[in-house]
């Protein structure tokens, strides 16, 4: 029987390593979906691989997304966050939101979203184990921690690096470099800790969620562990992501955004 319902229409903001492999999904067809728009900081140099898509989204600044599209998938640098989401909530629309950790500093978008009927989803991301963590939020969480080992090349430049005067340059044995919560976890590693910031909101929120982070020469994987204690289970579980071409932004970031829009529509949707 033909399915006659509208497409859910669909942009992406952002064509680095996310939002390039989204696109190409997207256009290779995704049960009840159509990419209608894609958003980068320098058009010229996707307009060729763009083009050349089965069906070529358009290509326009971030400013027009909201307006063309049902959902918009942000895979930006962190501080676009606000332009990109903003104007989809206040639509009533779908945000799908990678650069998790700067919805830290603008929880404003959480309550713009439910006065205007709009929504907010975070994908698992680079993460593992939300489905598990957002069961057991339903009970009561004693306790939540991310350790992450990640190789040197994934978090030179970080700000609490820079700040803090921090060499890892060099390092030959695996250094603790910071530990604390999510909250600062993610002001200190804006581009790296996206995760402990996605645990945080699925769990205890960001000010008691435990946050470690390693860098350790003697891993080529991005790792991220997550110990929980709830009433209702103890967990621990663990991912060793293969970077992609951008080393801060393990592979599985993507298939997991791709997974997550798969299921909006799909006939049969499997996991919380
Ligand atoms: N939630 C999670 O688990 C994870 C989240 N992330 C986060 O996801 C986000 C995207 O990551 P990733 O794909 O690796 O990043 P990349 O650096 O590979 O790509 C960023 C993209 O944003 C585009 N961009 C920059 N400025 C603008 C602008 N003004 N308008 C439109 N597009 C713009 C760039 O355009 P151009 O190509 O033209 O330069 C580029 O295509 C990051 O914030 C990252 O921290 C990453 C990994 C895991
Ligand atoms: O592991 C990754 O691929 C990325 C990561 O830590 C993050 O953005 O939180």
């Amino acid at each position: 029987m033909a399915d006659n319902r509208a497409k859910t229409r669909v942009a992406v903001a952002g064509l680095g390593a996310i939002g390039t492999d989204v696109v190409k999904a997207l256009d290779q067809g995704i049960e009840g979906l159509t990419l209608v728009a894609v958003s980068a900081n320098s058009p010229d140099k996707h307009r060729g691989w763009v083009a050349e898509l089965k069906s070529a989204p358009k290509l326009v600044p971030i400013g027009q997304l909201a307006e063309i599209a049902d959902i918009v998938v942000e895979c930006a640098p962190s501080t676009l966050v606000r332009s990109i989401v903003a104007p989809v909530v206040e639509r009533g629309k779908t945000a799908v939101v990678l650069s998790v950790g700067a919805l830290l500093q603008n929880e404003d978008l959480v309550d713009l979203a439910k006065a205007h009927g709009g929504q907010i989803i975070v994908p698992t991301g680079a993460l593992i184990g939300l489905d598990a963590v957002t069961a057991a939020a339903v009970g009561t969480i004693h306790s939540a921690k991310l350790v992450t080992r990640k190789p040197v090349a994934g978090l030179v430049g970080a700000p609490h690096l820079v700040g803090n005067n921090i060499r890892i340059e060099g390092i030959t044995e695996p250094l603790r470099i910071f530990e604390g919560s999510a909250r600062d976890a993610a002001k200190g590693f804006p581009a790296n800790l996206n995760v402990a910031v996605a645990l945080s909101l699925a769990g205890i929120g960001p000010d008691r969620t435990r946050v470690e982070i390693w860098a350790d020469p003697t891993v080529t994987r991005n790792t991220h562990r997550i110990e929980v204690d709830s009433d209702s289970a103890r967990f621990s579980m663990m991912i060793e992501n293969i970077p992609s071409e951008n080393p801060k932004t393990g592979r599985i970031t993507a298939l997991s955004v791709i997974a997550c829009l798969r299921k909006l529509r799909a006939s049969l949707r499997i996991g919380t």
